[in-house]
């Protein structure tokens, strides 16, 4: 795939060094508007550090990143304020309850009247009944369904869901997909990293494979789907 004009996701040459690790070595990727893109690959692939960057978590080493238009590196706080990211650990305050979470992100972003939308999103995700319950005692699947909750919330051009099916159950699951078609649907971007091959092709038309860091093949969701798509996989992991 080469670089598209007007991508809301673009990446090219990505390189993100820690100390003598190449997390991310050459990774290259466009995600236009209304498109899913998943990102697969091995434990250590690049996956999450390429997430990352994107949210303005970590810095680029060298290479492009620009999310809705906004280079993450020279303009920090509107690409930050394009995403909705859901990170693959952490990122909930455990004496919180995921009302106050929502308040704290409504108030970061100085959104009007979210009140609805997040009752609906809790409500869909069966958050409902523990909004105002902390998360401390929430089991990881709960974790990962309130994180895709906080990631949504404004409605962001680019939605980042690192693992968002990891650990839960199948009705989290349908509530995840619905929030990705419906930010396809009004014009967003999502990249979902997930080693759950069936789940991603799902709910992606396109899929990316990491391998040690490098983009070695971006395909269609139909070519990784089913056995074929397993033996494929495999082979591009080989
Ligand atoms: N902060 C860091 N310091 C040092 N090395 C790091 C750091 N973050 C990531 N790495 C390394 O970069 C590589 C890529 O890690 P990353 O978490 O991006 O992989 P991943 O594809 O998301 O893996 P997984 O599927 O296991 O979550 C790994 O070798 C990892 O050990």
């Amino acid at each position: 795939m080469g670089s598209r004009v007007g991508a809301v996701i673009d990446v090219a040459g990505l390189q993100v060094r820690f100390g003598t690790v190449d997390a991310v070595a050459c990774v290259d990727l466009q995600v236009e508007a209304g498109q899913a893109l998943a990102l697969l690959g091995r434990n250590g692939a690049g996956k999450s550090t390429t997430m990352r960057v994107l949210a303005g978590v970590v810095p680029p080493t060298s290479g492009r990143a620009v999310v809705a238009g906004h280079d993450v590196r020279t303009e920090p706080l509107l690409a930050k304020r394009s995403v909705g990211y859901c990170p693959d650990v952490g990122g909930l305050v455990p004496r919180a309850t995921p009302w106050e979470h929502l308040q704290l992100s409504a108030r970061l972003r100085r959104l009007e009247g979210w009140e609805p939308r997040a009752r609906g999103l809790l409500e869909q995700f069966d958050l409902g009944d523990v909004a105002h319950r902390v998360t401390a005692g929430f089991s990881h699947g709960m974790g990962r369904r309130l994180s895709v909750v906080l990631a949504a919330l404004h409605e962001p051009e680019v939605l980042l869901l690192d693992e968002p099916f990891d650990g839960v159950d199948p009705l989290g699951v349908e509530a995840t997909f619905a929030v990705v078609e419906d930010a396809r649907a009004r014009g967003a971007a999502v990249l979902v990293s997930t080693h759950l091959r069936d789940l991603a092709v799902q709910v992606c038309s396109e899929v990316a494979v990491l391998r040690g860091g490098v983009r070695v093949a971006t395909v269609s969701a139909d070519h990784m789907a089913g056995d074929e798509g397993a033996r494929a996989y495999r082979a591009l992991l080989a």
